[in-house]
C-alpha cells in the first residue's frame, strides 16, 4: 500500500526500512524540482557545490519560486545551474521527509535533447556519465531506487524517509510505486 502523501493507485517496486517503523507525521510542504538530461545511453548529473545535498551527485533543480509553475522553475533551474535548456517531461514524484523540516515535493523531469553550452555554475558541475555507471555511492540513498525507473521511462512517485544526524542526513524509510496517472497538474502554479 502507499505511504501517506502519495496516490493510492500505486504499484509498488521497492521498499525498504522496517514495518514497525511508522512514516514520520505530515508536515508543511515545500515544492522542489530535479531535472535530468538522458542522451546516447548517458545520463547528465552535476556534482553539487553548496548547500542541500552538498558533495552529491544529483539532477539540476531547486525551490520553486512564487507565482511559478513546477515545470517553469525546473527549466529556470536548468539554465541557472547548467546553462541549457530542454523540453522537459515529467518523469515522477519524491517526497523527502525529515522529521522538524518541511516536506520536500519534487517533481522529477527527464529530457532527451538540449540547446546550449553546458556550462559549470557556482552551484553545479555538470558530468555526463554512463547508464549503466550511474555514481549511486556519491548520490542520495534512495536515488538507486528511482532513477532507473527515470532511465527507463517509467513514472514513478516515491517517499524517502531521513533523520538528520550530526548534520548528515541518514535513511530511515523509503517506498517507491510506479503509476500512469502521476503529475498531470504540473502548470498549476504554486502559491506560497
Ligand atoms: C532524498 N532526498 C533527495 N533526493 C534527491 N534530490 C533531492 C533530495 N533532496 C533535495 N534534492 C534536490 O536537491 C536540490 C536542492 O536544491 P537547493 O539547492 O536547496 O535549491 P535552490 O537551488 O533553490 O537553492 P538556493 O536557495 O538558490 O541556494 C534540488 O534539486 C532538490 O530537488
Amino acid at each position: 500500500m502507499s505511504p501517506p502523501g502519495l496516490p493510492s493507485d500505486l504499484r509498488e517496486v521497492a521498499a525498504w526500512g522496517s514495518s514497525s517503523d511508522d512514516w514520520f507525521p505530515p508536515a508543511e510542504i515545500r515544492y522542489y524540482t530535479n531535472a535530468f538530461i538522458v542522451k546516447d545511453n548517458r545520463i547528465l548529473l552535476g556534482y553539487k557545490k553548496r548547500g542541500l545535498g552538498i558533495h552529491k551527485y544529483n539532477g539540476f533543480g531547486g525551490k520553486v519560486e512564487p507565482s511559478e509553475s513546477p515545470l517553469d522553475a525546473a527549466q529556470r533551474e536548468l539554465q541557472e545551474e547548467a546553462g541549457i535548456t530542454a523540453p522537459l517531461a515529467h518523469a515522477g514524484t519524491l517526497l523527502f521527509v525529515v522529521p522538524g523540516e518541511k516536506w520536500a515535493h519534487i517533481d522529477i523531469f527527464r529530457a532527451e535533447d538540449y540547446t546550449g553550452a553546458i556550462t559549470e555554475s557556482d552551484e553545479m558541475r555538470p558530468e555526463w556519465f554512463d547508464q549503466d555507471n550511474v555514481p549511486f555511492d556519491n548520490m542520495w540513498e534512495s536515488d538507486r531506487h528511482w532513477l532507473p525507473l527515470l532511465l527507463t521511462n517509467q513514472r514513478f512517485s516515491a517517499r524517502a524517509d531521513f533523520v538528520k544526524e550530526g548534520g548528515q542526513y541518514v535513511p530511515r524509510r523509503w517506498w517507491v510505486g510506479i503509476s500512469e496517472t502521476i503529475g498531470h497538474n504540473l502548470s498549476q502554479k504554486v502559491t506560497k
